[in-house]
């Protein structure tokens, strides 16, 4: 286990209460505005002494209350970036970059300065000063400097939230090659659901300062009973895709378990594997194999959950050949169309609904 949490601390008003684990890969800390994400990254991080807890970091402890430990931040070998790249306007990128290894340990470690500088794409940045860096260039060099501190863990608090759709788009393949090419745990503290669906592998939903639910990210994006929590527009599950063709019409064909599917506009290069994002609101539920629909996506799937909402919606679990898919429907239409644990029916996902940004590039 890379990082192991269990902290109380008291606000006016707000009582954070959490535990989780956080192994290998990307793990997700989600939760509405309030729930205590900053908070206890910050605990994480060192930034804020919690009134109690245990936390520990591959072994190492970084904080016991009981035992009266607690390392200052610059000892605790992890990496911040915030949402606010906080970079020094008055030096140059690189003197930014070398900032980072104030603190860092003289020990081997996998990550050069040059591999760092290649993977984040920060060569011809290095002369410039911050305030000639867009929001996008910004955040790489934040992260930049980060890894030169040589972490053990990265910590990431929202750090796209200040970035527009567009820089969001560039910089996320360099957070997905991140993930794999330095093989470091990362703490991703975000509300966006884009985002975590693309680049977690485990998920910590925080609600009101308790951990609600932890897990692997495909098997908690694929509970209906989550779809609340989640958000109902923004709910759906992942699943792992391999390109297999870029036609002259501009549909890709995907490969997943249950068969083909074709989707607008995809990046990646035939054969390579990618993980893509189904909003639930994007998937309908047919009994029958539906005949003249303008949508070419049609998957048989077996219906594994029904959860009716408090309001007029269902949430509707399926199985594609052992990929997980999640549809949002009326409680009107689960109840005419008979839904039951076990049926077989078909579910239709109109491909020009999926967004650019749901399809990321998988590297493991
Ligand atoms: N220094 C503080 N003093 C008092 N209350 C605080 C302090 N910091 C945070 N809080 C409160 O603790 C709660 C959790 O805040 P926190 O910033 O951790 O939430 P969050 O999930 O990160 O929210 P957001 O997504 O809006 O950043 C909120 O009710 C907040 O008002």
């Amino acid at each position: 286990m890379s990082l192991s949490v269990n902290i109380t601390h008291h606000f006016d008003g707000f009582t954070l209460n959490a535990a989780f684990d956080a192994p290998a890969g990307v793990t997700a800390l989600f939760g509405r505005s309030g729930a205590g994400k900053t908070t206890l990254v910050n605990a994480v991080a060192g930034l804020l002494r919690p009134d109690a807890g245990r936390i520990t970091l591959k072994e190492r402890v970084l904080l016991d209350s009981a035992a009266g430990t607690c390392l200052p931040p610059h000892k605790r070998r992890l990496g911040y970036v915030f949402q606010d790249a906080r970079l020094f306007p008055h030096l140059s990128v690189a003197a930014n970059l070398d900032y980072g290894t104030r603190y860092a340990p003289s020990d081997a470690s996998a990550m050069s300065r040059d591999d760092i500088i290649d993977l984040l794409g920060l060569a011809p940045l290095l002369d410039r000063r911050p305030r000639h860096l867009s929001g996008g260039e910004t955040q790489r060099v934040a992260i930049g400097r980060a890894l030169l501190s040589r972490p053990e863990m990265l910590l990431m608090d929202e750090p796209l939230a200040a970035l527009d759709a567009t820089r969001k788009a560039d910089i996320l393949p360099y957070l997905e090659r991140l993930k794999t090419a330095f093989n470091l745990p990362i703490l991703y503290v975000s509300h966006a659901l884009d985002e975590i669906s693309r680049l977690a592998d485990t998920l910590v939903l925080l609600s009101d300062g308790t951990v609600h639910s932890a897990g692997p990210i495909r098997t908690l994006l694929s509970d209906p009973a989550l779809v609340p929590l989640l958000g109902v527009r923004e709910a759906g599950a992942v699943i792992d895709a391999i390109v297999t063709e870029h036609a002259s019409d501009g549909l890709t064909t995907l490969r997943i378990a249950a068969g083909d599917i074709y989707l607008p506009g995809v990046q990646a290069q035939v054969g390579d594997s990618v993980r893509v994002r189904i909003r639930a609101g994007d998937v309908i539920i047919a009994r029958d194999r539906p005949r003249g629909l303008s949508s070419v996506n049609i998957l048989p799937v077996t219906v594994m959950a029904v959860q009716m909402g408090d309001g007029p919606g269902a949430a509707i679990a399926l199985d594609a050949a052992g990929d997980a898919l999640l549809a949002r429907i009326t409680a009107r239409s689960a109840h005419d169309l008979g839904l039951r644990v076990g049926m077989p029916c078909f579910a239709v996902l109109k491909a020009t609904s999926v967004a650019q940004t749901s399809i990321g590039q998988h590297l493991t």
